[in-house]
């Protein structure tokens, strides 16, 4: 069930780094996806880029499944968590089959600078130093960007090539709303009880996966 959403910390965050999240959320490349003037080299960059990402996402996604079983004390965190896995799997073999349909061989993709940067940000968040409620955040912000990024390419009026649907529907349908809806929802119980220097963490964390996802859309500039 979904919860109704209240305003919490995380809004306030982004109220206060609202120009950051619209650079993150309404990238030129995910605006020329949605007015149809998308360069498909560009296109063709983010698909190897992100297969890349998301090779290391999942471990990240499982670290953090581990954690929600030992360290939240509800139940559901690790459902929440373990739902955005299998749907990780269900993402290599999507990923996979559109390299197939674009002619980009995924062998032969070297991760860019900006990929290298946030996969390492990733690694960073792994570590156990880093408290239950900073790594929600992240998590939260990480599926949030392109689930409002996607989304907004499925907006009335659009003129999306149809061959692109398929990468805004993974990302923008009600499901994965919904699910990162129910990721925020733990991110806030969290601060809630959270420190002030976790406070400080949480919000530098949301504030760097901002930037890295900014690097990253802009990846697609480069047409490598
Ligand atoms: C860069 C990037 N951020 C987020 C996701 C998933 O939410 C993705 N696949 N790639």
């Amino acid at each position: 069930m979904e919860k109704p959403e209240k305003r919490g910390v995380i809004d306030t965050w982004l109220d206060k780094h609202h120009s950051l999240y619209t650079a993150a959320t309404r990238h030129d490349f995910v605006i020329s996806i949605l007015d149809g003037s998308v360069d498909l080299s560009s296109f063709k960059t983010w698909l190897g880029q992100d297969y890349l990402f998301v090779r290391e996402f999942a471990p990240f996604v499982a670290n953090v499944l581990i954690r929600a079983g030992k360290e939240s004390g509800e139940t559901s965190d690790m459902e929440v968590v373990l739902g955005g896995l299998a749907s990780l799997n269900d993402e290599i073999e999507w990923f996979k089959s559109e390299g197939s349909k674009w002619g980009v061989d995924f062998s032969t993709v070297v991760a860019q600078k900006a990929n290298k940067e946030y996969r390492r940000f990733l690694e960073g968040l792994m570590s156990s130093e880093v408290e239950y409620g900073v790594v929600m955040t992240a998590f939260w912000a990480i599926e949030a960007v392109y689930q409002e990024s996607f989304a907004h390419c499925l907006e009335n009026g659009n003129k999306t090539p149809g061959e692109l649907t398929g990468a805004c529907n993974r990302w923008g349908n009600d499901g994965f709303r919904q699910y990162c809806s129910s990721v925020k929802n733990i991110a806030e119980r969290c601060l809630e009880n959270a420190s002030g220097e976790a406070l400080v963490e949480a919000e530098d964390v949301l504030v760097r996966v901002l930037e890295h996802e900014v690097a990253f859309w802009e990846m697609s500039r480069g047409g490598q």
